[in-house]
């Protein structure tokens, strides 16, 4: 089942193109990583299909009504701005909004929601903690943990590992990709092309506002597009366990 389709997708900003022709699919049960350089046009492709930036071409998240939207996808923006000084399992809360009428207590449905999300992400033991007190990386996984909450067939997050240590940025990997093999899918920027080429079903390359490459990790990262795209020599190689990608210097 399509959870996203992008047909001749573009954005502009101040009359300038920063993303062209895009043509996309994304399926349900898809661990999608979405990779290139500083500006290349991620997070414009990401909130450009959420219908939070003007844009050319047709998005199907964007043609949906806010209330749709909230039901369809649930999204975790780069800035990790925790604005209230409420406990964690409030915030997390917050994720089940689309699912809650206005006013309305969280049902039995929302808390075991909010609780399965809050052991998700490891959290269960901060659930009461002020999470404006909490480290970054721990409001980091807060955020995740309360796009998580809000259940839905897509989670898009820019970015959601920046900033985590090594077990927790593996450990929500892995967790983003049990979603997808359980049917639904995650579409998540990054930079760590070894943890991209790990953990993704698929990778979409983006480089100067264009989809350059967009296949499996072993097809999409070989040395080839990794010095174009990036500029950069890297040690590929696929072993039992998987592909395995260490950058390794830049290229002149
Ligand atoms: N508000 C804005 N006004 C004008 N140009 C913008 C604006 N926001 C982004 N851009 C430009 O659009 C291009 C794509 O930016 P985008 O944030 O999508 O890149 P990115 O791939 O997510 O980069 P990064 O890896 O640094 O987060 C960049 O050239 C950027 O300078």
């Amino acid at each position: 089942m399509s959870l996203l389709t992008l047909r001749e997708f573009g954005v502009a900003r101040h009359q300038c193109d920063v993303l062209r022709n895009v043509e996309l699919t994304i399926d349900s049960g898809e661990m999608v990583g979405i990779i290139g350089p500083n500006g290349a046009g991620k997070t414009t492709l990401m909130r450009g299909a959420l219908g939070l930036l003007a844009h050319r071409g047709e998005s199907s998240l964007a043609a949906m009504t806010p209330r749709e939207r909230g039901r369809a996808v649930a999204w975790m923006p780069q800035a990790r701005e925790i604005a209230w000084p409420v406990d964690v399992e409030t915030l997390v809360m917050l994720g089940r909004s689309p699912h809650m009428g206005l006013g309305r207590r969280p049902t039995k449905t929302d808390h075991d929601a909010v609780a399965r999300a809050l052991d998700r992400m490891d959290l269960t033991g901060l659930r009461s903690r002020t999470a404006t007190q909490l480290s970054g990386g721990e409001q980091a996984r807060v955020l995740i943990a309360r796009a998580l909450a809000q259940d839905t067939p897509l989670l898009m997050a820019d970015e959601p590992i920046a900033g985590l240590d090594p077990a927790h940025q593996i450990a929500t990997m892995q967790e983003f990709a049990s979603l997808a093999s359980e049917g639904r899918s995650v579409v998540v920027s990054l930079h760590d092309l070894g943890l991209a080429a790990r953990h993704c079903t698929r990778l979409i390359v983006v480089d100067k506002g264009r989809v350059v490459a967009d296949g499996t990790p072993v097809d999409v990262l070989t040395q080839e597009l990794i010095r174009d795209t990036f500029g950069i020599s890297a040690f590929v190689q696929t072993t039992p366990e998987g592909l395995v990608v260490q950058p390794m210097g830049v290229v002149p």
